[in-house]
C-alpha cells in the first residue's frame, strides 16, 4: 500500500507537447504540487514522460478515466501502478465488477496507487444529465456512483468540490474525493460548470485539487501555485 502523503494540489499538464509540459514543470516544486498528466499528454508523450517525473520526486495522477470491461481496465490499471504514479481512475458508470476487478488486480503490486473513480464530470450540468437519460440532478448522481464505488473497495472518487460536504459526512473523511472544476476567484470558468474557489474547496473538505488553466494559462505560472498555496489556511 502506498502510504505516502499526497499533495493537496494537482497541476493539471493539459498541453500538446512533452516540452511545452517540462517548460511549466521545471518551475514547480514536487514538495509543493502534484501533476496530473490526462488524455492529451499522455497520447502525445507517454509513459516515458510520467515515468521522468515520479523519479524526479513529483507525486503524478495519472487522468485517463479508463471504462471497458473488467479485464481489460484491470489490466491497464496495473499498468499505470508500474509507472510509479500515485493515483490512477476509472470511470464509475463501468460498474460495480469493473471496479472491483481493479481494485482486486491492484492489490497484489508492489506499488499501489489510490484507485478512484469519476463520477459527474465537473463540466456537466443536470440538464446534460437529463440528455443523456439520467433523470437525478447532479448531485444525486454524484452521491449514487459514489456510493457505488465505496462498495466496490475502491479508494475515493473524482467530483466537484460543491458536492465535498455531504460525500464526506454520508461516507466518512476516509473516502478521498478529488476535485476538478477549481477556479480562483476572478479567473475564467471555461467549460467547467460545477465549480469552487480553492478556499471555498477547502472548507468543505476536500482532499485533492486539480487545477489546470488558471496556473498552466498565467502569465506566471509559478506565482499562480504560490498565490493559491498562500491563500489557502494550514
Ligand atoms: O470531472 C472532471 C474530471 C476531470 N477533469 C480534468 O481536470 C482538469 C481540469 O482542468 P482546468 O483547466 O482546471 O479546467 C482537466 O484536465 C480535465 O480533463 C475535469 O475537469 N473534470
Amino acid at each position: 500500500m502506498n502510504n505516502k502523503s499526497l499533495p493537496l494540489i494537482y497541476v493539471a499538464l493539459d498541453f500538446e507537447t512533452a516540452e511545452e509540459a517540462n517548460r511549466l514543470t521545471e518551475q514547480l516544486d514536487a514538495k509543493s504540487v502534484g501533476l496530473k498528466v490526462g488524455k492529451e499528454l499522455f497520447t502525445a508523450a507517454g509513459p516515458e514522460l510520467v515515468k521522468n517525473w515520479v523519479e524526479h520526486g513529483f507525486s503524478v495522477f495519472l487522468d485517463l478515466k479508463f471504462h471497458d470491461i473488467p479485464n481489460t481496465v484491470a489490466k491497464a490499471v496495473v499498468q499505470a501502478a508500474r509507472l510509479g504514479v500515485d493515483v490512477v481512475n476509472v470511470h464509475a458508470s463501468g460498474g460495480r465488477k469493473m471496479m472491483a476487478t481493479a481494485k482486486q488486480a491492484l492489490e497484489k503490486e508492489s506499488h499501489q496507487p489510490l484507485l478512484i473513480a469519476v463520477t459527474v464530470l465537473t463540466s456537466m450540468t443536470d440538464e446534460d444529465l437529463t440528455e443523456i437519460g439520467v433523470h437525478r440532478n447532479a448531485q444525486e448522481q454524484v452521491m449514487a456512483l459514489a456510493k457505488l464505488t465505496q462498495s466496490a473497495g475502491l479508494d475515493g472518487v473524482v467530483c466537484s468540490a460543491q458536492e465535498a460536504e455531504i460525500l464526506k459526512s454520508t461516507l466518512g473523511e476516509s473516502f478521498k474525493l478529488m476535485t476538478p472544476g477549481i477556479r480562483p476567484k476572478g479567473s475564467q470558468q471555461d467549460d467547467q460548470k460545477r465549480v469552487m474557489t480553492p478556499q471555498q474547496a477547502q472548507q468543505a473538505g476536500v482532499d485533492f485539487m486539480v487545477i489546470g488553466r488558471p496556473i498552466t494559462k498565467a502569465s506566471d505560472p509559478a506565482q499562480a501555485v504560490s498565490d493559491i498555496i498562500a491563500s489557502l489556511s494550514r
